[in-house]
């Protein structure tokens, strides 16, 4: 193809988009006039005319977020349609380059000219499904289908495919060697990128199947798996915006480090609706990052756990009174540790969590106190049950029983517990082994939370229940300030509601789709902790076995049963890695083929001629052998550059590189380099991450499949 006629197919297209951004202008003007308009509305004062004012503002404000936040790379796709792809209704108005075919532009987000025509048909509608599922023996209608790369309302370039050459007039440019090629041989940024113009047909099947029930995508390293879970975020508040935007969407990643890097691609595929958190952000209040060693994760994530709580939470409090002695009309009336047991018992066999259940508990304690009374005291002076109880339950000996018996506990005081050896063995009596108890006790630091804690407050809160809330003053909902009544729109109003919604609290506990990445690392108290948070949802999971740190995966395929439920469940699996090229992904494979000889692989699609190079040193070389091979990585790509270390050792690995290129170099301990990507990667002493844990070979297959262009790996022994 000559550079004239991809100049001028450039230049075509250039045209186009000229007359979309200015399109793109003139509504984004309307969008802020109608807002403007709407709240000049106010002055005309009656009823009727707040109520437009406030729809009208509303709906404009919306719209014109819309248009300026998917201004950059708005038209992505072309589709060049035969006669048997015209729909007449999304058509753009320009000549068919095919007789009696159409045009159809796809982008970010849906537009139409002064004439209701279509220009843009956004990329969830099903009119733009073509572009990512076509394929030359299922063409569904397409002749050509073009990508359009732009920067700043200018085309930079335009790759096409060509499905049916056999419709194709021979005036039909084709022009470049495809987009996604194209696509991933580009430098990462710090985040993840966004892939809305080259999603692939298996990947869109993923995304775009219906929402109902549980979809479960898996697939090996690199191969989109993430991408799809966050566009199929982006799809179902498109496809049924009233249910997920009121219900909410949220988004489950690993880790914190993985959340900073998969964050920034929701607003760019146009959704800031959808809550995205990390596993040890997803209790108020507890923001943990700190990862346990394996064998106290082990431990943690067990739905054994489930028994020891469970015994903490209903047993008595540690150093609590056991008794209670009142001197009533000279008698002295007395409870010991048997019989307080036994109303501990019987008011949380009632089925009111304890920290419900205070008032029910003082009550019991009353009705033994005043039973006693009756035997002790002759008839004359004894006192009815409704005069004993409020007479005894204020005394300050009374009440101050009662805050030690049965305080309002909070989930971390109850975990606080189980540091103490001699008490976590009766709750773990036959549950956990004496070096689990050993182990468990010794990782408790309540001031110190790990991520794996998280779970068991959340655990620990069903458990307790919430503390009794005072009742406040019923709000008046005109009121804004002391003294001031309705001064804000309905707009207003709905925004604020609406930045709630979106900031919804980090406990909330029903949202209406949950998407679980990297799900083969969420233990199963980790699967009771999410399952917790959509008691009626629908669910995206999506994982890899192969890439799984939890050893015992039938237990956790058990929690993951119990908390998505009976749900109808379709599966998919993406068999392309997009990451690696072909020569990295070899080493990575290597390391999982040696355990699991016939594990089906990944194909991966580029290849770099580069090797990846494997140096083994001297431990007194190992630091300045890291350094040198981090140097020479940021020297050799151009984007970011991850050291990946053993979990234990990555503070100490950090500061060796920490001058080195600190926008670009990011270090990471094996586990939290789950789902992240660097452009080049250094691995350092593999050996040891191999070690770490029983399932230390998966954690190294991840580690080394994280590379886009290089790989290097440092280590005193061979791996
Ligand atoms: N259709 C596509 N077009 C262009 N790039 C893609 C496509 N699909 C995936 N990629 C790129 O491939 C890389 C890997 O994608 P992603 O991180 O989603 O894979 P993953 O399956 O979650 O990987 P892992 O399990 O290793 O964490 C990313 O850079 C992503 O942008």
């Amino acid at each position: 193809m000559s550079d004239a006629v991809r100049e001028s197919e450039i230049a075509a297209e250039q045209a186009y988009l000229d007359r979309v951004y200015t399109r793109l202008d003139q509504l984004r003007i309307s969008a802020a006039e109608v807002e403007k308009a709407g709240y000049s509305l106010a002055r005309v004062g009656n009823f009727g005319a707040l109520v437009e004012r406030d729809a009208m503002v509303y709906h404009a404000a919306r719209r014109r977020r819309a248009l300026e936040s998917e201004h950059d790379g708005l038209v992505f796709g072309r589709l060049d349609l035969g006669p048997d792809g015209v729909s007449g209704a999304d058509a753009a108005a320009v000549p068919p380059a095919v007789p009696g075919g159409e045009v159809r532009y796809v982008g970010r987000l849906g537009l139409r000219d002064e004439t209701y025509e279509s220009l843009v048909v956004d990329w969830r509608a099903p009119a733009a499904a073509p572009f990512y599922r076509a394929t030359p023996t299922d063409r569904m209608g397409v002749v050509r289908r073009r990508s359009i790369r732009s920067t700043a309302e200018k085309v930079v370039s335009i790759e096409d495919d060509l499905l049916d050459p056999s419709s194709a007039p021979e005036s039909m440019a084709v022009i470049g060697d495809g987009a996604l090629l194209a696509n991933l041989s580009r430098a990462t940024g710090r985040g993840m990128k966004d892939i809305v113009a080259t999603i692939q047909r298996e990947q869109d099947d993923a995304i775009r199947s219906p929402a109902s029930g549980v979809t479960i995508v898996r697939g090996g390293p690199g191969t989109g798996k993430t991408a799809v879970a966050l566009h199929r975020a982006a799809y179902l508040l498109y496809a049924d915006r009233n249910r997920y935007e009121s219900g909410g969407v949220l988004v489950v990643g690993p880790s914190e480090v993985f959340v900073g890097y998969v964050s920034r691609v929701l607003p760019s595929l146009g959704e800031d609706t959808a809550s995205l958190r990390s596993l040890g952000q997803l209790v108020e209040g507890v923001h943990a990052t700190r990862h346990e060693p394996p064998e106290v994760a082990a431990v943690k994530g067990s739905l054994r756990m489930q028994r020891v709580l469970g015994r903490a939470a209903r047993g008595p409090v540690p150093d609590s009174p056991d008794r209670i002695r009142i001197l009533y009309r000279g008698e002295l009336l007395s409870l010991d540790k048997p019989a307080l047991d036994d109303l501990r018992r019987t008011v949380l066999n009632l089925g009111v969590k304890r920290n419900a259940a205070r008032a029910k508990a003082a009550g019991h304690v009353l009705d033994a106190l005043w039973r006693q009374s009756v035997e002790l005291l002759p008839s004359g002076r004894q006192q009815k049950r409704e005069e004993f109880a409020p007479d005894i339950a204020e005394r300050p000996e009374f009440i101050r029983f009662m805050r030690g018996w049965w305080p309002v506990l909070r989930p971390a005081e109850v975990l606080g517990w189980l540091a103490d050896r001699h008490r976590l063995s009766r709750w773990a009596n036959g549950v956990l082994s004496n070096k689990e108890i050993g182990v468990l006790a010794g990782s408790i630091s309540v001031g110190d939370l790990s991520v794996e804690d998280v779970a068991l407050l959340d655990e620990l809160h069903e458990l307790l229940g919430d503390p009794p809330v005072r009742k406040r003053q019923p709000r008046d909902p005109f009121q804004v300030a002391e003294g001031v009544r309705e001064v804000t729109t309905y707009a207003d109003r709905m925004a604020a509601a609406r930045a709630q919604a979106v900031e919804r609290p980090t406990d909330y506990r029903d949202y209406a789709h949950i998407i679980v990445d990297e799900s083969q690392d969420v233990s199963p108290m980790q699967w009771r902790m999410i399952g917790r948070r959509g008691p009626h949802a629908t669910w995206t999971i999506v994982g890899d076995p192969a890439q799984a740190a939890w050893a015992d995966a039938a237990e956790s395929g058990r929690a993951m049963d119990g908390a998505v439920g009976t749900r109808r469940r379709s599966s998919f699996t993406l068999t392309t890695n997009y990451r690696n090229s072909a020569e990295i992904f070899e080493v990575a494979a290597r390391v999982i083929r040696r355990v699991q000889p016939d594990i089906e692989l990944p194909t991966a699609v580029r290849s770099s001629g580069v090797a990846p190079v494997e140096r083994v040193v001297a431990s007194q070389e190992l630091e300045s052998s890291v350094r040198a091979a981090a140097q020479s990585l940021l020297d050799q790509v151009e984007g970011t550059v991850g050291v990946i270390t053993p979990t234990s050792r990555r503070d100490e690995v950090a500061k060796w590189v920490a001058d080195l290129a600190p926008d670009r170099l990011q270090t990471v301990g094996a586990l939290d380099s789950k789902g992240m990507e660097y452009d080049g990667v250094l691995v350092v002493e593999p050996s040891d991450i191999r070690e770490e844990a029983e399932t230390g070979f998966r954690t190294l297959y991840v580690a080394l499949s994280r590379a886009t262009q290089r790989l290097t790996t440092v280590g005193t022994r061979a791996f």
